[in-house]
């Protein structure tokens, strides 16, 4: 349970813009889509995409990192690896787990995929978006896991796209095609919450020091 006292004091130490960015942004937030990269080599590759989630509103993002453990390029990711929430998994196996276990259906993104194109896409089911390695894609372990598979159509003779633009035009036509349906699928007003205390923590350079002070009076 969040203390909403000590929420409100610290977005005290706020300017009223800060605050109201705070907010609106939370209201185009979303958990009904998610993300997972698995063992993407090129780091900023990994940093577009965990970028591309912040824009379009996706709050987790899962970063599978079996054989790859490099650090995301803060450049490239221009903070937004502040913003979202990064899982991190040590196998793939322990990351599907996961997603399925908070009800998630598993989407392979490929180029090959003859199940679905991105504008047949159902977007009422709960949903991670897994995107594959630069070179060989998504692992055997993924492709027999997935619930579905789904494809950017391409008309030109290169075989597929970059991972990072993949992302953005996935979660661009899935988001909004999402945001007119009926569907629920903002925060709760607790993870609301949560997010302005994590959002706090990450502004306040003196975050710390005035918790304990607020908690010794
Ligand atoms: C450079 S591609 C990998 C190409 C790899 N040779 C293959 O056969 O999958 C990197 C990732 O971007 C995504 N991707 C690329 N093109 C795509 C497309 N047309 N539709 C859906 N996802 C795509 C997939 O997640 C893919 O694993």
């Amino acid at each position: 349970m969040i203390d909403i006292k000590l929420l409100n004091h610290l977005e005290s130490y706020l300017t009223a813009k800060r605050l109201q960015r705070f907010n609106s942004v939370l209201d185009q937030r979303t958990k009904h889509f998610t993300v997972a990269t698995e063992d993407v080599y090129q780091l900023h590759n990994t940093s577009a995409v965990i970028r591309s989630c912040d824009v379009f509103g996706v709050q987790e993002v899962n970063i599978v990192e079996e054989v790859n453990t490099k650090r995301i390029d803060r450049e490239i990711a221009m903070g937004a690896q502040k913003w979202v929430d990064l899982n991190r998994f040590h196998s793939v196996k322990d990351c599907i787990s996961n997603l399925k276990a908070k009800g998630y259906q598993i989407v392979a993104t490929t180029p090959h995929a003859e199940d679905c194109d991105l504008y047949d896409f159902d977007v009422t089911k709960k949903s991670c978006f897994f995107f594959g390695r630069e070179t060989e894609g998504l692992s055997d372990e993924v492709i027999q896991q997935a619930d579905c598979f789904l494809k950017i159509p391409m008309v030109g003779f290169t075989e597929s796209l970059n991972i990072s633009v993949s992302a953005a035009i996935i979660l661009q036509h899935a988001t909004s095609k999402l945001k007119k349906t009926e569907i629920d699928w903002q925060l709760t007003e607790e993870e609301k919450l949560e997010k302005r205390l994590d959002w706090c923590k990450k502004t306040i350079k003196s975050f710390d020091e005035i918790v304990e002070r607020f908690y010794s009076y």
